[in-house]
């Protein structure tokens, strides 16, 4: 097994609302997080992903099971570990009319770390030419990016980061990917919780997919979309004889007989569950119907969440 940064077993939490409610928000979760490198942990909203990181923080109580930051119990021994964690659960307070170096200068000497290191978590997050301008004048992604220089002052080897490119425009997206993907880089290990399955899939080396509190898959993005056991192909169907849309409503017939899912999208159908892409051609051609395209189709990361958790009623959310 390889080393691990954060283990839990068996998590669980209940929330209470002031009606007297009860909300299951995490129920049994097994989360494994191995040491260096990009994890993504998703989930739709609503999945436990804020309550399972706030859980590890100990910002919040389980009810049961069990939490291991580097091999230490939390929350009991967090004392142990904390200083080898960085996180951001929400946006840090910055003094608006300081400089973001500034404000790092003043962080580093509440946590008495050398103010040397503000210019090296300036760089570390592209942030150095604009260290010397006041925190309001930066965009929505600076700030957040000021957030994670915050927390490297301290050199931790584990960073957790909640949903940190919510409202971020599409550049914003991409500086903090990019942030990760450097830091992950580096050997440390970065916990990245989202519901944006298309970004993560670009960073994250190895990820947690779950729903209602529950693990549903997990491992290197390749063996999770691997274990889906999806081979989606997308095929045209173009004899010279016969109507184009009634010989795809043909194919539909017959290959949803063959116990495949098919889905017709313009002038093509995307077929799922085949072993083998060989079989569609083979099937249509005993019926005289006669494929011109079949390109096999990579399955990506949202497809596969959005199966997985459709078999719960989640459904995934952009
Ligand atoms: N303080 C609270 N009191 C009551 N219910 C809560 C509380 N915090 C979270 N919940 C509920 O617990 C469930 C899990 O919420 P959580 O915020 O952990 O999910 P999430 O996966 O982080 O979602 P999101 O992507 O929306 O942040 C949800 O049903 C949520 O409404």
């Amino acid at each position: 097994m390889p080393d691990l940064a954060i283990r839990t077993q068996a998590l669980r939490k209940t929330y209470r609302t002031r009606r007297g409610r009860r909300v299951v928000a995490v129920q049994g979760l097994d989360l494994e997080v191995p040491v260096g490198g990009v994890h993504g942990f998703l989930g739709p909203n609503g999945s436990g992903k804020t309550t399972s990181i706030r859980m590890l923080l100990g910002l919040v109580r389980a009810d049961a099971g069990t939490m291991m930051v580097f091999d230490q119990v939390v929350p009991e021994h967090l004392p142990d570990v904390v200083g080898r964690v960085g996180a951001i659960v929400e946006s840090p307070k910055f003094f608006p009319t300081f400089s973001g170096r500034k404000n790092l200068e003043l962080l580093a000497d509440a946590i008495g770390t050398p103010r040397g290191r503000v210019g090296e978590v300036l760089e570390e997050t592209s942030l150095g030419e604009r260290g010397k301008d006041k925190f309001k004048t930066y965009s929505l992604g600076m700030k957040q990016r000021l957030a994670i220089a915050a927390t490297l002052l301290k050199e931790p080897e584990l960073l957790i980061f909640d949903e940190p490119t919510n409202g971020l425009d599409p550049a914003g997206i991409r500086e903090i990917r990019e942030t990760m993907r450097g830091l992950g880089e580096q050997g440390r290990t970065v916990l990245v919780s989202s519901h944006i399955l298309a970004e993560v899939e670009q960073v994250a080396d190895t990820v947690s997919i779950i729903g209602h509190g529950r693990l549903l898959a997990s491992g290197t993005v390749a063996e999770v979309i691997g274990g889906s056991g999806r081979t989606t192909v997308k095929v045209a169907i173009d004899s010279p004889l016969g109507d184009p849309a009634a010989q795809r409503e043909a194919a539909t017939r017959i290959l949803t007989a063959a116990g495949l899912t098919v889905r017709a999208e313009g002038n093509y159908l995307f077929v799922d569950g085949a072993e083998h892409p060989a079989d569609v051609t083979r099937r249509l051609a005993q019926q005289e119907l006669y494929v011109s395209e079949l390109i096999p189709v990579r399955a990506d990361l949202e497809s596969v969440f959005l199966e997985l958790t459709a078999d719960q009623g989640l459904g995934g959310t952009r």
